[in-house]
């Protein structure tokens, strides 16, 4: 059965894929079954499974996968009965046939992500994607590093190349209120018709609920979470909690909020490692601008060269790190040692 297409937003879930990076990629096919089925059963529209960094992420700089991901996307896909499924891939370290694979896995939102100034890194996969008949979505990450007017461009790029929505991605939690809504705002009145908005926020100041009610009312109609703020960092938005407070304004998600909360503590919890911490590392990348992907390897060069992990994230914010630059980490980290 399709999922109704009546809503006010349509959320998807993360946490088996931001998810991922708390799990350092240790998702087995069982975990995914039960997710699948928990969040599917509570009415979730649309659930992403991949790598943590999207397809072809496992490998040493990022963290090699348990299983592969071409395998638990199939099983979401026989898991969902109503839920479409989708991955996330970024230009270069996923390639077009990883694209190819998902999509006769049975995935049917493929969802391509580029730092905030590279849209043009995407074209070519958007035009794949649309051809293999696939629902494309836009990832513009590190979304607080770039001003609404860039960021609006660059979200044109992603629409003419066949982006059906382009996300605010908020990487590092970092975005505070109305920097959500600008954004939201400029990308909205850039595409007009052409493209939908959505927002993709993180929970690192605390903010993922009420950034998100602030996109929608900026016009979003997209909004990412994970149950249980089971992703990156902090976790993301809360989408017990979005669709708890969504309900209350009267927006229309389709989650059931009684189901999704059971599925939180039953279900998710116990596949987590533990849960995703509003703490001192957590709170210095909102503060300082990292991005979230980065906690697990800070930690664990933390625990490597006996400096704090949280020093090791505020360098970070001050180089302007960006994904792929995971390996700087280590670098400060020596550097802190030696001081
Ligand atoms: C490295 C990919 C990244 O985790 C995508 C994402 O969820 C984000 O930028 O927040
Ligand atoms: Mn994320």
């Amino acid at each position: 059965m399709a999922y109704s297409t009546d809503l006010d937003v349509r959320v998807t879930d993360s946490s088996l894929r931001d998810g991922s990076h708390a799990k350092q990629h240790q998702f087995t096919v069982e975990h995914v079954r039960s997710i699948v089925g928990a969040l599917d059963g509570a009415g979730v529209p649309v659930i992403e499974v991949t790598h943590g960094d999207g397809l072809g992420g496992s490998s040493f700089n990022y963290g090699f996968s348990r299983t592969p991901e071409q395998e638990l996307i199939r099983a979401a896909v026989e898991t969902a009965r109503r839920a479409t499924i989708a991955f996330l891939m970024l230009p270069g370290l996923g390639v077009k046939d990883d694209i190819r694979a998902a999509a006769d896995n049975g995935a049917g939102i493929c969802r391509i992500a580029t730092h905030c100034t590279e849209a043009d890194i995407a074209v070519q996969h958007f035009g794949l994607a649309r051809d293999l008949g696939l629902e494309t979505v836009g990832f513009l990450m590190m979304a607080h590093s770039t001003p609404p007017e860039n960021l609006a461009k660059q979200a044109r790029i992603m629409a003419d190349a066949g982006c059906q929505c382009v996300y605010v991605v908020d990487s590092a939690g970092a975005l505070v209120m109305e920097e959500t809504s600008d954004r939201v705002a400029a990308m909205v009145a850039e595409l007009g018709a052409d493209a939908q908005v959505g927002f993709h926020g993180h929970e690192n100041l605390g903010l993922g609920v009420a950034n998100s009610v602030l996109a929608v009312r900026a016009g979003a109609t997209q909004i990412d979470g994970s149950t249980r703020r089971f992703g990156a960092g902090a976790g993301n938005t809360p989408v017990e909690a979005f669709a708890a407070v969504a309900e209350k304004l009267g927006l229309r998600t389709g989650i059931d909020t009684l189901r999704i909360i059971d599925a939180a503590e039953d279900v998710v919890r116990p596949v987590m490692d533990g849960e995703c911490l509003l703490d001192r590392a957590s709170l210095t990348m909102g503060h300082a601008g990292v991005y979230s992907s980065f906690l697990k390897h800070a930690d664990r060069q933390a625990e490597r060269y006996g400096v704090p992990a949280a020093r090791i994230l505020m360098e970070a914010g001050r180089r302007r790190l960006v994904g792929g630059q995971e390996d700087q980490l280590i670098d400060i980290a020596i550097a802190l040692q030696e001081k």
